[in-house]
């Protein structure tokens, strides 16, 4: 992704948070010394316990854990869907923390980009529709040019008119793919975004979301329990106990059921 790009989607130009000069290595979000505690007493449950990870610019990561690790806590504390106990979460140079709720919904819209396990797709809507529903109630106009590149990317140009119940459910994941890519937010966040949907329709998926990556310069934080799903992303971070436990490169699945299942024992054995 070029300069001009970055800069051309920002209706009132550069993020607080982004580099107009996107590079590798720079983080677009970070975790420091994040703490999540539900309940109180003996009820209490420290869901995440001082993590500290930053998730890089143009870089794919996935997170991975055993159930009930703090995977899905994690990515709400960042992506400001809960909030944090101590610590801080920082969306670029945004401190979560420090935002009220009508300023955190506004980063939220305006800086994030979601993909679930559920597609939440609107059923009246036509795919294009949904793909621009974010943007227009914002009141923001799409980049043409980038959306038919969003669009070709995720290779949905000759199903645009249809309404989700006319498409699969990879391709209606894709219709959720181009949703959350086409205001360009500065990361998107997936909580298991491969899991309703078949190993094939799962690869398509995947792929679409590296190629956003490679390709369109996306950041993409995914929180998933499959090995393969995984080994498409950058990076592996792994949680246990709410703790950040291995952080792991270029990962193969091999790779990743290994290191999952050396977690296992290790439960087992404690
Ligand atoms: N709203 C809540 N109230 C109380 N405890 C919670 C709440 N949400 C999560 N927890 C607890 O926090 C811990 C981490 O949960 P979390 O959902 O983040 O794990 P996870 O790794 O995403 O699990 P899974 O893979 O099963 O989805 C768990 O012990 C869970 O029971």
């Amino acid at each position: 992704m070029t300069t001009s790009t970055r800069q051309q989607h920002t209706a009132g130009g550069p993020h607080p948070g982004a580099p107009a000069d996107h590079a590798h290595g720079v983080a677009a979000a970070r975790a420091t010394d994040l703490s999540k505690i539900y309940g109180q007493g003996e009820t209490q449950v420290v869901a995440l316990d001082r993590i500290t990870v930053d998730f890089r610019q143009a870089e794919f990561t996935a997170i991975m854990g055993p159930s009930g690790s703090g995977k899905s806590t994690l990515m709400h504390c960042m992506a400001g869907l809960d909030s944090i106990s101590s610590g801080s979460a920082r969306i670029g140079d945004t401190e979560l923390t420090k935002l009220k709720d009508k300023k955190l919904t506004q980063l939220r819209r305006d800086r994030i980009g979601f993909i679930f396990q559920a597609f939440n797709l609107l059923p009246t809507l036509t795919g294009l529709e949904n793909i621009t529903l974010p943007m227009d109630i914002a009141g923001r106009k799409p980049d043409k040019e980038w959306l038919d590149r969003v669009i070709r990317t995720v290779g949905l140009t000759d199903r645009l008119k249809h309404r989700p119940n006319q498409l699969s459910g990879g391709q209606q994941q894709r219709v959720a793919v181009a949703r959350a890519l086409a205001s360009r937010p500065e990361i998107i966040f997936g909580d298991e975004p491969t899991g309703n949907l078949d190993s094939r329709a799962g690869a398509e998926v995947l792929g679409f979301l590296r190629n956003s990556v490679r390709e369109l310069g996306q950041t993409v934080v995914m929180v998933t329990h499959d090995p393969v799903a995984a080994a498409y992303a950058d990076r592996v971070v792994f949680l246990a106990d709410g703790r950040i436990v291995d952080d792991m490169a270029e990962p193969t699945a091999d790779g990743v059921l290994e290191r999952m299942k050396s977690f296992d024992a290790k439960a087992r054995t404690s």
